[in-house]
This record gives C-alpha cells, sequence and structure tokens, in this order.
C-alpha cells in the first residue's frame, strides 16, 4: 500500500511540474484558466465539457489523475474544444487552433521525453486495480 502510495505521490509531484511547464507558456494563456462564461456567453452553449490548466492543477491536488494518460486525455479535452469552438477561417480562429494543437502536442512531448516508461506502467497498473 505504502509503495503505491509514494509512487502516486511522486506522479502528483511530476503533473504539477507539467501543469506549470504548460502554464507559463504566454502562446497557451487562453488555455490557463476557465473560459469566462460573462465575457464569452455563448461558449457554455458550444462546449459541455470546459477544461483548463488551472482546473487540471486543482484536480491533481484532488488526486484525480493516477496516471499520466488520465492527465494526457483532459490535455486532449482543453483541445478539442479549442477547435470545437474556433472553427473559422479566421486569423483568430487559426491562431488559437495552432495554440491548442501545440499545447498537445507540447505535454505529449514533455511526458515522454521526461517520464520513465516503467513509471508510467506502474502508474496504469496502480489505476486499474482501484
Ligand atoms: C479557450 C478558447 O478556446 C477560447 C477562448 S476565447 C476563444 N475564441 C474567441 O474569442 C473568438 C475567436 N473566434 C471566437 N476561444
Amino acid at each position: 500500500y505504502d509503495r503505491e502510495e509514494h509512487t502516486l505521490r511522486e506522479l502528483r509531484i511530476f503533473l504539477r511540474d507539467m501543469c506549470k511547464k504548460l502554464a507559463s507558456n504566454k502562446l497557451f494563456f487562453m488555455f490557463t484558466k476557465p473560459v469566462d462564461t460573462e465575457e464569452v456567453p455563448d461558449y457554455p452553449t458550444i462546449i459541455k465539457q470546459p477544461m483548463d490548466l488551472e482546473t487540471m492543477m486543482t484536480k491533481v491536488d484532488f488526486h484525480r489523475y493516477e496516471c499520466a494518460k488520465d492527465f494526457l486525455n483532459d490535455i486532449e479535452l482543453i483541445c478539442q474544444n479549442a477547435l470545437e469552438y474556433n472553427p473559422a477561417r479566421t486569423s483568430a480562429d487559426k491562431q488559437i487552433r495552432h495554440r491548442a494543437c501545440s499545447l498537445r502536442d507540447y505535454a505529449y512531448t514533455l511526458i515522454k521525453t521526461e517520464m520513465d516508461t516503467d513509471f508510467e506502467e506502474k502508474c496504469q497498473e496502480i489505476s486499474k486495480k482501484r
């Protein structure tokens, strides 16, 4: 039991660092906080499952991620939401779509290069048992 809790503690430390790195990149500022439904009233009519990096940091602290795959699923959600909400040919929409794709690719690459494969496999085994 303790060994598993130690593994998940180490995962949370890694994922907090991931959130920090992603949120500190100016390119991704529009993904750092929930969309303000006062400013953008049609957002919740289009995007049914909003996600952002600040919410993800809170989910880390609430032990909502048991492996990096679960974390990347929420990164994917941020990306898909942005592609859905910004479909237009305008440069504004194109720029947000490009940044959403950059966020996704940067997150996958950070995890692939900085996380030990065996460690993620151990986390996924723990996650399956729970
Ligand atoms: C987080 C997100 O995807 C987002 C926040 S504002 C926005 N889009 C716009 O403000 C307009 C540019 N075309 C609509 N997208």
